[in-house]
C-alpha cells in the first residue's frame, strides 16, 4: 500500500479481458473475508478452486465441506503454484505476499495481489451482470470504494430488463447470416432495432406492443412472434 506503488499502479494502462476460466485451476492463497469474495466469483465462472490457509473464514470452510473449493490447511509453499492458470494471494502478511509475486512471475502466472495492485498482473474489477451482459468497473487501483460506488449506480440504471435485451439481440444475430456481404445491412438492422422503444416494452411486459416494433424492422425470413416466445419462455422458466 506504499505510496512509490500507487504511483505504479496508475501509470500502468489495463487491458481488459473476459477469461474463460471454467474447469482450469485457480488457487487462492489465504481464506480471509477478502478470499472469500474473490472465490465466490471463481465458482461463479466455474473454475477448479484450491485454497491454500492456515486458517480460513466460516464461509472458505463450508465451501470446502460441500466439496466446492478444495481447502489445504496449511501456510504456502512455492511448488503450490505448479499447473495454477491464476493466482490470487489474499494474506494478510507483506513478506508472504511478495513470495508469491515473485514465485508467480518466474513460472509466468497471472497473480492478483489482494493487498498490493503495484505487484498485480490483473486486478480484478466491480462487476454487474445481467444475463450475458457484464458491466465492469477499475480504476486501475486507484479507488477500489469508488469502483464499488460506480457499481451500485449502473446496478442502478441497467436492470434486469437488458438481459432480455442482449437474448434477443443474440437471437436476432443468430438468424441472419453474419459476415462477408451481410456485415453492412446487419449492421444497420442491429442499429435499427436497439433505436426502438424495445427496452420499455420489456420492462412494461408489453409482449404485443414488442412483437409489433420488431415487425417494423425485421427483414421477412425473421419471425418476430418466435423470437419473442422465446423470450417469454425463458423469462418464465427463470421465474
Ligand atoms: C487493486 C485491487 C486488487 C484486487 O483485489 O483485484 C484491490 C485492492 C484493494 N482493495 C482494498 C480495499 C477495499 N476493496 C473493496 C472492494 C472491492 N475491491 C475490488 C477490487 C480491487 N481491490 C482491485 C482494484 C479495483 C479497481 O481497479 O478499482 C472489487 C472492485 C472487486 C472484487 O474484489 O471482487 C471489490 C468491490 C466489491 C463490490 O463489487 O462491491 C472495499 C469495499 C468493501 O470491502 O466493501 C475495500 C475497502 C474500502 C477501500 O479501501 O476502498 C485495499 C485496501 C486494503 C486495506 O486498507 O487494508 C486494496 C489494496 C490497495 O489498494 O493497496
Ligand atoms: N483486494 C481487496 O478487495 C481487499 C484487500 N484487502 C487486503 O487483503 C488482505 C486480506 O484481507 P482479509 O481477507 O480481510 O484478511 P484476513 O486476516 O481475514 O485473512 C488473511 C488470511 O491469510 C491467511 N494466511 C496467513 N499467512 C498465510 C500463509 N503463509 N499462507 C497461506 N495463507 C496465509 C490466514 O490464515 C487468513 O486466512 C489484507 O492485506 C487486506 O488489507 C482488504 C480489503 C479488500
Amino acid at each position: 500500500m506504499g505510496g512509490s506503488d500507487q504511483a505504479i499502479t496508475t501509470s500502468r494502462v489495463w487491458y481488459p479481458v473476459n477469461l474463460d476460466i471454467s474447469g482450469r485451476l485457480c488457487l487462492v492463497v489465504g481464506g480471509g473475508r477478502v478470499a472469500a469474495r474473490k472465490i465466490s466469483a471463481l465458482l461463479l465462472s466455474r473454475a477448479v478452486v484450491r485454497v491454500v490457509s492456515p486458517e480460513s473464514c466460516g464461509k472458505v470452510r463450508r465451501l470446502a465441506e460441500e466439496g466446492r473449493v478444495e481447502l489445504i490447511e496449511r501456510a504456502f509453499r512455492d511448488d503450490d503454484l505448479t499447473g495454477v492458470f491464476l493466482v490470487f494471494a489474499a494474506t494478510d502478511i507483506p513478506a508472504v505476499q511478495h513470495r508469491i509475486a515473485e514465485q508467480a512471475r518466474q513460472r509466468d502466472v497471472l497473480l492478483n495481489s489482494a493487498e498490493n495492485p503495484g505487484l498485480s498482473s490483473f486486478l480484478v474489477p466491480a462487476r454487474v451482470r445481467r444475463g450475458d451482459l457484464l458491466l465492469a468497473v477499475s480504476t486501475g487501483g486507484a479507488s477500489p470504494a469508488l469502483s464499488a460506488l460506480l457499481k451500485r449506480k449502473l446496478a442502478l440504471q441497467f436492470g434486469p430488463e437488458y438481459a432480455l435485451l442482449v437474448q434477443l439481440m443474440a437471437a436476432v444475430r443468430k438468424t441472419v447470416d453474419l459476415g462477408g456481404d451481410h456485415a453492412a445491412g446487419n449492421r444497420m438492422l442491429f442499429h435499427d432495432l436497439l433505436a426502438l422503444p424495445i427496452l420499455e416494452a420489456i420492462r412494461e411486459r408489453d409482449w404485443d406492443g414488442l412483437r409489433m416494433l420488431l415487425h417494423t424492422v425485421l427483414p421477412t425470413g425473421i419471425d418476430g412472434d418466435v423470437l419473442v416466445r422465446q423470450l417469454v419462455d425463458r423469462e418464465r422458466s427463470e421465474q
